[in-house]
């Protein structure tokens, strides 16, 4: 059975453990083992406090998952699978994380195949919304980012917003980001359901892959090869993939190779460093509004079985 993932993505201050607190609870409520990993910049941790002694925690101290530490998180994902018995994973990234960074991080071809994609939740601080003037054009960008890539966007601190800027903060989120559902909160308090409704979506194609859902902006599709691969086809195939696709990565079994390739791909530039090791060749692909069925298709024309 695949794990789900969910990202808690949003500015420091915002309200993510908050967030983090009662969508524990209400996994728990359904009957769902949660494991939690916290990222925190500091080197020590503060809201682990926020978990059970019950649930499976992993802390990511003294980085940030996007930048510093991908190879530590690549590591914990790996011993959390291999020593604990959980079925939902939630990440608590921290408020400076890019969350299509974090996204890349967890989809990597080592364990794609073993989760299921299920979210990024983005809370906003309406005061900090209120008062962006007040924050570099960076932070602006960031809060930006983890607004459009958000399935949910928490629009938090309602209390402290007159109802009229209540009004003007959720048009606002929605114009960044039409395909989310905003909610407007005090203390991340928000149903649920909608968030563990998205299991409801689960998709039937017979390919290994993780699914943001059908209405989300970035999407993810791992493809696992069963044959072996002709690098000049690989090379055309890739040349031949939409703007829109931001980053690939994945263990291709090149023909006249023991071992598969790693080959990653990001902002248009490929790079291939052949391997050494049996790897599992899984092929992750991300990027908005992906034609999931067409890339599976094309990527099966050069998958040539044995
Ligand atoms: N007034 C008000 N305070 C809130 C609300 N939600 C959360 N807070 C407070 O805001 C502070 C930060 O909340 P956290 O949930 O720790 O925020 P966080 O995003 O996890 O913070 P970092 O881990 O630093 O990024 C805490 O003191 C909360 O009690 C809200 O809706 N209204």
């Amino acid at each position: 059975m695949k794990k789900d993932v969910y990202i808690l993505s949003g500015f420091l201050g915002s309200g993510k453990t908050t967030l983090l607190k009662q969508l524990l609870k209400s996994l728990k409520d359904h009957d769902k083992k949660p494991a939690v990993l916290m990222n925190e910049l500091g080197s020590v941790s503060i809201d682990s406090d926020a978990v059970d002694d019950d649930t499976a925690l992993r802390e990511l101290l003294d980085g940030c998952i996007c930048c510093t530490i991908s190879e530590k998180l690549e590591s914990q994902l790996q011993e959390l699978l291999l020593n604990e018995d959980f079925d939902v994973l939630v990440i608590e990234t921290t408020g400076a994380a890019h969350p299509v960074e974090v996204v890349d991080s967890i989809l990597s071809p080592l364990f794609a195949d073993q989760f299921e994609f299920r979210g990024i939740l983005t809370v906003v601080d309406g005061l900090q919304w209120r008062n962006r003037g007040d924050f570099s054009p960076a932070v602006l960008h960031l809060m930006r980012e983890q607004i459009r890539h958000a399935q949910f966007i928490i629009a938090n601190k309602m209390d402290l917003l007159t109802e009229m800027e209540q009004g003007t903060f959720s048009y606002e989120l929605q114009q960044m980001n039409q395909n989310a559902k905003v909610y407007l909160t005090n203390y991340s308090q928000v149903s649920m359901k909608d968030i563990l409704s998205l299991k409801a979506q689960q998709e039937t194609l017979t390919h290994d892959r993780a699914s943001i859902g059908e209405h989300l902006t970035l999407q993810a599709v791992v493809y696992t090869f069963s044959g072996k691969v002709n690098g000049e086809a690989f090379e055309e195939w890739v040349k031949s993939q939409p703007g829109s696709i931001y980053r690939m990565k994945g263990y291709v079994p090149l023909q006249g190779r023991n071992y598969p390739t790693l080959f990653q791909y990001s902002y248009g530039m490929p790079l291939f460093m052949p391997g050494d090791m049996k790897y599992p060749t899984n092929f992750v692909i991300i990027g908005e509004n992906l034609h999931k069925e067409e890339i599976v298709h094309s990527l099966q024309k050069i998958d040539l079985t044995d």
